[in-house]
């Protein structure tokens, strides 16, 4: 995901398991994996929460390109 030729390819990355209190805050994942300009979605796979949302995002970035 990092080569060139995907640098204006919209990218959606779940930061599952938000439950779970051994999971990574959001901004350091972004920060750990350069993901700028990306949406990093915090979401829960368990309660669904947050699929939405990124699955809407993506759509909308796809839609405008
Ligand atoms: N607490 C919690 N458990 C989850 C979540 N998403 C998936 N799991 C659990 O994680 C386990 C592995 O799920 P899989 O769908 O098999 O995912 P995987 O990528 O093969 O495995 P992992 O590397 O563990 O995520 C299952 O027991 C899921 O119920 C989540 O958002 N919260």
């Amino acid at each position: 995901i990092f080569v060139s030729g995907l640098r204006d390819v919209a990218v959606l990355v779940f930061a599952n398991k938000q439950d779970l209190p051994s999971a990574m805050a959001v901004s350091d994942i972004t920060e750990a994996l350069g993901l700028k300009g990306w949406l990093v979605q915090p979401s829960c796979a368990v309660s669904g929460s947050g699929l939405v949302e990124g699955l809407d995002w993506l759509s909308n970035q796809i839609q405008n390109q």
